[in-house]
């Protein structure tokens, strides 16, 4: 199978402290990848750089078809209700129609704040806004840093039922989390350490990661 993301030797420094150094990492369609790591230890940096909304100092990040990245921030605005961010967004990824939109909401069970501005949101719902946006259009590859903050235990558990049908349909996930005690949903785990990515445990045939050359 080819990938879909390839990182080759990413690279980062914020002034004189260096994040990443030398971070490789090869996810194919229906692979689903955790990325662990103490505080600190640059996890939103990796996938910032994955996302290309922060450019690495170094190396090559390689992604073919359509990406969803999930910030930890979420990107909505205040003002607009969530009807209106999905009608937004739909209409920048030029989408026909709403279904998909409509799907998430009922499966992250938020869509009774519909009409509800994001501003007044509990943070755990605004999340969900936060999630629906970046699958909206159905992305190949999808880029999720802690997407469950704030999510109560019901939704949780829908979310990692979500994340396995978008891994059934051969989407590639890439996920930070904290739950390293799930090891059993993940195809690869992956700790970040000194900088540099080390494959714990995987399911999968072959690692994604190049382990030690760096
Ligand atoms: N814009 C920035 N400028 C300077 N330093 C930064 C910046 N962003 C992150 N850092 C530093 O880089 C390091 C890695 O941060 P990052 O947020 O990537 O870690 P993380 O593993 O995601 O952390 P956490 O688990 O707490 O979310 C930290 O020491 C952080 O203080």
């Amino acid at each position: 199978m080819t990938a879909v993301l390839q990182a080759r030797g990413v690279r980062k420094s914020y002034g004189r402290h260096q994040v990443l150094a030398g971070a490789d990492l090869m996810v194919e369609p229906g692979q689903l990848v955790a990325v662990v790591g103490e505080n600190g230890s640059g996890k939103s940096t990796l996938l910032k750089t994955l996302a290309g909304t922060l450019k690495a100092d170094a190396g090559t990040v390689e992604l073919s078809g359509s990406l969803g990245y999930c910030p930890q921030d979420a990107v909505v605005s205040d003002n607009l209700t969530v009807g209106q961010h999905l009608r937004y967004f739909a209409a920048a990824y030029r989408l026909s129609s709403l279904d998909r939109g409509e799907e998430l909401m009922e499966q992250l069970g938020y869509e009774k704040f519909r009409r509800t501005p994001a501003g007044a949101l509990s943070g755990g719902t605004r999340q969900k806004l936060n999630l629906t946006l970046a699958l909206l259009h159905d992305p190949d590859v999808l880029l999720l840093d802690e997407p469950y903050q704030g999510f109560d235990w019901e939704t949780y558990l829908r979310f990692w039922d979500l994340v396995g049908d978008l891994r059934s349909a051969g989407r590639a996930i890439v996920v930070i989390t904290h739950l390293v005690f799930e090891q059993d949903r993940f195809d690869l785990l992956v700790d970040l350490e000194d900088g540099t990515l080390h494959a714990r445990s995987h399911a999968g045939s072959e690692s994604g990661v190049d382990d030690g050359n760096h």
